[in-house]
């Protein structure tokens, strides 16, 4: 069932089209990442669906009812939607139970029993409450923002990079909490990220924006295997991008024949994901594709540049474990792991 409906909707500020003709669709309990260069505008759109912003034509609905058009536009806070801002955005003033409980009407005999349960839900320990948002670490506030958004059982959850703020150990194990935490509620979340790694691991759907348009919308795996262009195929992650000569499904390259997906014919450009490349030390001067002009050691993995053999390319960089690695100046042989994909355009 479809929850969050955004209908070609567009808005402009001055001279700038900040939103073009936008589309996008939510069904219900999926979490969707809305991601895109800066200024792409993923704020814009957000603050449309919360209702701090209107359209200039096209329409917003949530569970088949229009919020907002050219005509109209509900207040935020009758739209039943929750938030979670990038700091959390907590009362300062208020401890942690009546930040949770603040949309919780104060003579409801189960509010007590609410916000204990929201405070459980969100991992945090009972001791907490009486606690004030300062006396907090930057995830705990985030868990108690998450759980204030939930406490108004929100038809609609929108985080607005709520994990920006946080170290990178922390990130990931706030990103898996929240994830938990939304699937369990079983609240449609919509999430504007930059950071493609944390959509990509977050979202079971990915909505790419860039000039105020959505340019590709898709499962993550879509998105990063099989993105419609090189802007989002090096937006979605790190790519090998090569020129080559398809026949069929295969296209000749300077890493070989190299099996591609689907079929096409003359001059494409393909993309690999460095991991779909594997590469062998064995390579003989007689057999190998390039040589090794940089090791870069980060930890478990290293990045690897190559340069081939007979091609006026830059080197291609692969990551890969850190066992065993080529020195730079060895012969390597790169081998393809995967079909290729071809770029559209
Ligand atoms: N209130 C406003 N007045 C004028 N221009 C605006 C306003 N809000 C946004 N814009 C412009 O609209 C465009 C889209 O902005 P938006 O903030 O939605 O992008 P974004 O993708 O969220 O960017 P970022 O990732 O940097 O937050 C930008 O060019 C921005 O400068």
């Amino acid at each position: 069932m479809t929850v969050l409906s955004i209908d070609k909707v567009s808005k402009r500020y001055g001279k700038v089209q900040a939103l073009d003709q936008v589309s996008v669709e939510a069904s219900s309990g999926m979490r969707t990442a809305v991601v895109g260069p800066s200024g792409s505008g993923k704020t814009t759109l957000l603050r449309m669906i919360a209702g701090f912003e209107t359209p200039d034509s096209g329409s917003v609905s949530v569970g088949g009812e229009v919020l907002a058009d050219a005509h109209r536009s509900m207040p935020a806070h009758l739209r039943g939607i929750g938030i979670v801002a990038q700091d959390g955005a907590l009362f300062p003033h208020l401890t942690v139970a009546d930040n949770i409980g603040f949309g919780i009407p104060r003579g409801d005999r189960e509010r007590t029993e609410r916000v204990l349960s929201l405070l459980e839900m969100v991992e945090l320990e009972p001791g907490m409450l009486t606690r004030r948002p300062h006396q907090l670490s930057g995830g705990q506030q985030q868990r108690v923002a998450l759980a204030r958004a939930l406490a108004c059982r929100p038809r609609l959850m929108l985080l607005d990079e709520p994990f920006s703020a946080l170290d990178t150990g922390l990130r990931e194990n706030m990103r898996k909490t929240v994830a938990r935490v939304l699937q369990a509620a079983g609240v449609t979340t919509i999430l504007v990220t930059h950071d493609q790694e944390e959509a990509l691991s977050f979202a079971d759907r990915l909505v790419v924006m860039r000039e105020g348009r959505v340019v590709q919308a898709g499962t993550p795996q879509d998105l990063y295997f099989h993105p419609n262009d090189r802007a989002t195929a090096l937006f979605m992650g790190d790519a090998v991008l090569l020129p080559a000569i398809a026949k069929g499904s295969v296209a000749a390259c300077a890493l070989g024949n190299v099996p591609i997906v689907g079929e096409h014919k003359g001059k494409v450009e393909i993309m690999l994901r460095p991991e779909q490349i594997r590469i062998a030390t064995d390579g003989s001067q007689q057999d190998n594709t390039g040589q090794v002009v940089d090791v870069e050691f980060s930890g478990a993995t290293s990045t690897i540049a190559v340069a081939l053999n007979g091609v006026a390319l830059p080197p291609i960089r692969i990551k890969t474990s850190s066992v065993a690695l080529p020195a730079p100046g060895a012969y390597v042989r790169l081998d393809v792991a995967e079909k290729a994909h071809v770029l559209e355009g």
